[in-house]
């Protein structure tokens, strides 16, 4: 069966080499899995509304400078996502969950070992490739 996709604005927060994930409750989609911090575009947003906005409800963050960096479609068994993934390369305020889930700052070479949702491993291999250190 078909079902509608679900558009959702996801930004991958860098400072410094790292970037910034959110752990995801247990009671949500994919839960207990670490993410870029976003969420689903309304009506009426363009993604870079939908991304100021999500992350200054979830992070408490303020973006300042956001460029695309690339788009995924994904189908799990119970529903599609679009994912609409921004890079935030400055940001005003420092980071908290305000829905009180844990974030951490992760090094670039570290993604890999981090529990993604399964959406999410062509954007780790993207942003390693693009931000190589060695
Ligand atoms: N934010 C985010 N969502 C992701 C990632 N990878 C991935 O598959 N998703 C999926 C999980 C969800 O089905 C959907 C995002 O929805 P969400 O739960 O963040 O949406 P939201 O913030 O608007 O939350 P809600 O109001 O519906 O509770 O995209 C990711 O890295 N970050
Ligand atoms: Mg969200």
């Amino acid at each position: 069966m078909q079902h509608k996709v679900i558009h959702v604005a996801v930004g991958v927060i860098m400072q410094q080499q790292r970037i910034l994930l959110a752990l995801r409750s247990s009671k949500q989609h994919q839960g207990g899995k670490w993410e870029f911090p976003g969420g689903k575009v309304e009506a009426g947003e363009t993604v870079a509304q939908a991304l100021s906005r999500e992350l200054q409800e979830e992070v408490a963050i303020n973006v300042t400078q956001s460029s695309a960096f690339m788009q995924l479609e994904y189908a799990y068994p119970e529903k599609t996502v679009l994912l609409d993934i921004w890079l935030v390369t400055a940001f005003d305020g420092e980071p908290h969950g305000r829905e009180g889930q844990p974030l951490r700052w992760v090094d670039i070479a570290e993604l890999g070992n981090i529990e993604f949702p399964d959406a999410n491993q062509p954007i780790v291999e993207r942003i390693q490739q693009q931000f190589a250190t060695s």
